[in-house]
């Protein structure tokens, strides 16, 4: 490589840092200017001011969040030939980075990852270049470009090789590098296959299936960060969801989004879907799987409707001294036509208790006159006030028709038998029992579905509450209004939404940003949901996301043959079909990015010998470190092994985990916290350890440098998805894997 090269691209990336800080320092002169401007005004002047002010706080944070990372990459596009000069082949060099940048006379200077014009960057090939004609790979250290590795896209030199990798030196020092517990952004090194899930039309259904390592995480959250950029307008004020499977894994990939720019993204575990509650407490397999399946939707609605009851007899009432009858049918009525309006439950309840008083006045009225009273209009109002206020009266109506929340509703549903029995007489007793719980037990991960089941079906408990919301709503949509004019008026569209400018308003009834916005409103419908480990979710937790996104817009990632939890799919086709028929387009990941090729090879022959059909992958990297499987003769061996394994793990540096069956794990956090003392972590809580003790369901999404897998037949043995347990422990690795085995136990055949 000739040194002029290199010190070619040191002065033009030292270049794009002068105008990164030109443009920072702008910004901030900028904004100092707006808040120095005296307050007051009417409210339009105000939120033009507010949009200024938040126009300059958004970049001067994106130009910030870009460090020392700002570019990475070079094309060389070719030229549409000139007419003028023929002969001659003309080319352009773009500089792709992390953020767009322009010089004064607006000549791009950078190019955003995102434009279609860095597509070629990651997609290019010999065989389709897309224009360009060669791609050059930057490698920083700070703000200095300390190597260069050039790719040219020469169809004569075009092998069969159709999975060549991009940037191959960069890539791998990204690939081999420790971890940190923490995942990192992987926008200087995507590759193809990725590259084209990532810029995938945003509406419809994606499922992106691929084997354990291939960046299905990254690339889902790379292809939000896409989706942001590309639909600011759309998604700028609906909002993109990314679901994952628990707290833990949220806490793994929090800092890749940020890093790319973009923060208006709402992150939930399955247990934080149900605003309001963050629940990670599990039920037994069985429990959970029932409790996950499409037809408690059924059970629900039959409970809600049957909270709705009509007396057998009349019943007599006494308001103020005056005995009135209240007749069956009147109540029956009143259900059928409130019904009718198909509004929410407790919605339906305003209408039905209108409907009664109305006519319990009317009876009431007429009782009176009969009695030789003269009742006008303005004493029909009392009279009703007083029915409405009547203790009796307000006992007959709750029992007809009581109102109710998600959490009662679930809450008597399980701890009143006879009622479940009367609600599910095709079930048989032992079915009902799983559902069986006293009352006051905590919320477990596979209630939240069933309620916001309930919840969406009962509608708000609080009427009054509904119509503040609706109140804000309309407000809310006043601001957007004014914010687009002040956008407009600015000339600043494409670079903040209205949306973001409404957050700002400092007097705003609703000063929060989409994301937070979002986050806390259960009936929230997002332009874009993310769904990572997709394969674990149940149908009731299907049901919950397709009621957050009427279009239908996802990206679904997840790898059926990891799928280990009791209410998981075993196939898309079954998962989707009963959802949305065929309505959904499949990507595959086939590179696997993590694990090193002897650890994959002895992953995906242990979960073939176990009956799992895995997909399988190509691995890119080799290990110098054996597998290995310890088979110790009785415990105390078995300890020891332990012991000297995680000291020669640690001794090589980065993270370790020690994934172990449930079974066993109090036993074995005690001896392990005895031996490591704080250097050890156990479960979720524990990841920043430099060790961390995990069951495999703890471990999902996670990676490690070295991994040791402790009693593998047990971890099989525990559950009926346990082959998959076993298949995600091994997978871990970026570098190590062991397993010790049970004293007794045989080491996999397939080993
Ligand atoms: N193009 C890439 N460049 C650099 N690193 C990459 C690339 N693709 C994936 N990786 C890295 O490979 C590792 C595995 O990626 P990721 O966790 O997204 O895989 P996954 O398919 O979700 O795995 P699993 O199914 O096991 O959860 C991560 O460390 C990720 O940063």
């Amino acid at each position: 490589m000739a040194e002029s090269e290199l010190d070619r691209e040191r002065d033009y990336v030292g270049g794009l840092y002068a105008r990164l800080d030109r443009l920072k320092a702008d910004a901030e002169r900028e904004l100092a200017q707006v808040r120095r401007e005296s307050v007051g005004g009417n409210h339009q002047s105000r939120s033009e001011r507010d949009a200024f002010a938040r126009v300059y706080e958004d970049r001067i944070a994106q130009l910030r969040e870009v460090g020392e990372r700002l570019a990475f990459g070079r094309l060389e596009l070719l030229e549409a030939p000139d007419p003028a000069s023929p002969g001659g082949s003309a080319s352009t060099l773009r500089y792709i980075g992390r953020l767009g940048l322009r010089d004064e006379n607006l000549e791009p200077l950078l190019l955003d990852w995102r434009a279609p014009q860095a597509r070629a960057f990651y997609q290019a090939t010999a065989a389709t270049p897309l224009g360009a004609r060669a791609r050059r790979h930057l490698t920083t250290r700070g703000r200095d470009v300390v190597r260069i590795e050039d790719e040219v896209f020469d169809s004569t030199l075009l092998d069969d090789d159709t999975t060549q990798l991009q940037g191959e030196g960069a890539l791998l020092a990204a690939l081999s590098a420790q971890r940190t517990g923490q995942m990192h952004d992987i926008v200087s090194t995507i590759q193809a296959e990725q590259d084209r899930v990532i810029r995938s039309d945003l509406s419809g259904v994606l499922v992106v299936q691929g084997g354990p390592g291939t960046g299905k995480t990254a690339v889902a959250l790379h292809r939000a960060a896409y989706l942001l950029y590309t639909h600011r307008d759309r998604l700028g004020s609906s909002g993109v969801l990314v679901v994952g499977p628990s707290r833990a894994f949220l806490q793994y990939i929090n800092a890749v989004l940020p890093s790319l720019g973009e923060t208006g993204v709402v992150l939930s575990s399955l247990g934080q879907l149900y605003p309001g509650h963050d629940i990670t407490a599990e039920d037994a397999p069985a429990v959970a799987a029932l409790k996950g399946s499409a037809e408690m939707a059924g059970l629900i609605r039959r409970a809600m409707r049957s909270r709705q009851r009509v007396p057998a007899e009349p019943i007599d009432l006494e308001v103020n001294g005056e005995r009135i009858v209240l007749q069956p049918q009147v109540i029956a009525d009143a259900i059928a036509k409130a019904r009718e309006s198909g509004k929410p439950y407790n919605e339906g309840r305003v209408t039905f208790v209108k409907i009664v008083l109305n006519q319990l006045t009317r009876q009431l009225a007429d009782q009176l006159r009969r009695r030789g009273s003269t009742v006008d209009d303005a004493d029909q109002a009392y009279l009703r006030e007083d029915l409405r206020t009547a203790y009796d009266v307000r006992v007959a109506l709750n029992t007809a028709w009581i109102p109710l929340t998600p959490e009662r509703l679930l809450e008597d549903l399980y701890a009143r038998p006879q009622w479940l029995a009367s609600l599910t007489g095709h079930w048989s007793k032992a079915k009902r029992e799983l559902l069986r719980r006293p009352r006051g037990s905590e919320l477990t991960l596979a209630d939240v579905p069933l309620l916001d089941e309930a919840a969406e079906l009962l509608g708000s408990y609080d009427v009054a509450d509904s119509a503040a919301k609706r109140a804000a709503k309309a407000q809310h949509k006043r601001d957007l209004e004014n914010a687009k004019r002040a956008i407009s008026n600015m000339d600043v569209s494409g670079m903040v939404s209205a949306e973001d400018v409404v957050a700002g308003f400092a007097e705003s009834t609703a000063s929060l940003t989409t994301a937070e916005r979002a986050a806390s409103d259960r009936s929230w419908t997002y332009g874009h949901i993310v769904v990572d480990e997709a394969q674990e979710l149940s149908p009731m937790q299907w049901r919950v996301l397709l009621r957050k996104s009427p279009v239908k817009s996802f990206t679904i990632v997840g790898d059926v043959a990891q799928a280990s939890s009791a209410a998981s799919s075993t196939s898309w086709e079954s998962t989707l079909s009963p959802l949305i028929g065929d309505a959904w387009r499949l990507e595959e990941l086939t590179v696997n990015y993590r694990t090193p090729s002897q650890i994959v090879d002895a992953a995906e022959r242990v979960a073939e010998a176990n009956g799992l059909v895995v997909t399988r992958s190509r691995s890119v990297r080799t290990t110098d470190w054996p597998v290995l499987a310890l088979a110790p003769t009785d415990e105390a061996e078995q300890r020891e092994l332990l012991v000297a394994e995680l000291g020669s793990m640690t001794a090589s540096g980065g993270t370790t985990a020690v994934i172990a069956p449930a079974s066993g794990f109090t036993e074995l956090s005690g001896l392990l916290a005895d031996r490591l003392g704080d250097t050890l972590g156990v479960g979720v809580a524990g990841l920043s350890r430099p060790v961390a003790l995990l069951t495999p369901a703890d471990a999902k999404g996670l990676e490690f440098d070295s991994v040791l897998v402790v009693a593998p037949a047990a971890i099989v043995a525990e559950s009926t998805r346990g082959a998959s347990a076993l298949y995600v422990a091994m997978t871990r690795p970026t570098q190590r894997l062991t397993l010790l085995l049970a004293p007794g136990e045989q080491a996999p055949v397939a080993l």
